[in-house]
């Protein structure tokens, strides 16, 4: 079997285009989305993440503001701004670029930021809402993630999906967002014994371990559904997932490539819940 690679880069062009409309519609109304990301301190991988979104933002014609703030700031310095963008009515989503120096305590920082401007869908209120199917910003990984896998068609019901990681942000949330589409969700982590017992019984199969070539071909059953949500550095500088794309595309049934796979609907799910953010919070609809 040859896999149908699932594009991310190519849906995001897609969603992009549709994000472009709405945003034509509300600036009609006199409400142009805006966006604001917090960056402390100059990781070069973070600040190329940020770079990504501010291009992204430009792209549909949406506001977006880079704060840059320096590596020491405190915790108080960066509550006490999030206290001014929360109260700023100009401002519709807040994002505040993990990870955080360790001075500063992540989740005191996630829960400060005013629910209806958590654009990330981070804060416990979201989270919670995503539990028991209440509307609520979605986390934009896992969000993006079943985009990408409704987009093709494929059902989620009643198949066994099995996620690799457990982290906040992407393994936990994508596992419950499966469970909300119906299917029999597998968590596998670190403490996992024979994760390959599991891998290769998955129909869907989301790996986020952050390992590269971490799942090979005879990791993986015939046919199945392969998103790799990893982004490693090789030695030589290259941008490569958790999966070995070339060992697992003739076995899979789809599979998502690195880069222009999770990494650009990432962001393009971020614009998304800004735009819902801008609607929620001033009423108006595009
Ligand atoms: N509060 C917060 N929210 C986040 O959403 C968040 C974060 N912190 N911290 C870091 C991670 C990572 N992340 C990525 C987004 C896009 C790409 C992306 O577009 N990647 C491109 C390649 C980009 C490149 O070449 O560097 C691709 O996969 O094709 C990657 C990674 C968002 N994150």
């Amino acid at each position: 079997m040859t896999a149908d690679i699932i594009s991310g880069k190519e849906l995001s062009a897609q969603i992009k285009r549709n994000l472009s409309q709405e945003i034509l519609q509300l600036k009609e109304k006199n409400l142009v989305p805006k966006l604001v990301v917090v960056l402390v301190g100059d990781n070069p991988a973070s600040l190329s993440y940020v770079k990504g979104k501010e291009k992204a933002a430009a792209e549909v014609g949406m506001d977006s503001d880079l704060i840059r703030l320096p590596v020491e700031t405190s915790e108080q310095e960066l509550l006490s701004l999030l206290d001014q963008l929360n109260q700023d009515s100009s401002v519709h989503g807040i994002l505040v670029q993990l990870p955080l120096p360790e001075q500063i305590d992540e989740q005191k920082v996630i829960d400060r930021i005013d629910p209806k401007k958590d654009v990330d869908g981070f804060h416990p209120i979201n989270i919670g809402k995503m539990m028991t199917g209440e509307d609520s910003f979605l986390p934009c990984t896992p969000y993006g993630i079943i985009e990408m896998i409704k987009s093709k068609g494929i059902e989620i019901e009643g198949k066994h999906a099995v996620v690799i990681g457990r982290s906040n942000i992407v393994g936990k949330p994508v596992g419950q967002l499966l469970l909300n589409e119906n299917a029999t969700v597998t968590y596998c982590h670190s403490r996992t014994k024979n994760m390959r017992e599991f891998t290769q019984k998955a129909d869907i199969l989301v790996v986020a371990i952050g390992r590269e070539n971490y799942i090979k071909s005879e990791d993986i059953k015939e046919g199945a559904v392969i998103i790799d949500v990893g982004i490693n550095r090789t030695v030589e500088g290259k941008l490569t997932g958790d999966v070995d794309f070339e060992g697992c595309k003739d076995k899979a049934g789809f599979i998502t490539p690195v880069p222009g796979g999770v990494g650009p609907m990432t962001i393009t799910m971020l614009l998304s819940n800004t735009i819902k953010a801008a609607k929620g919070l001033t009423g108006i609809e595009g």
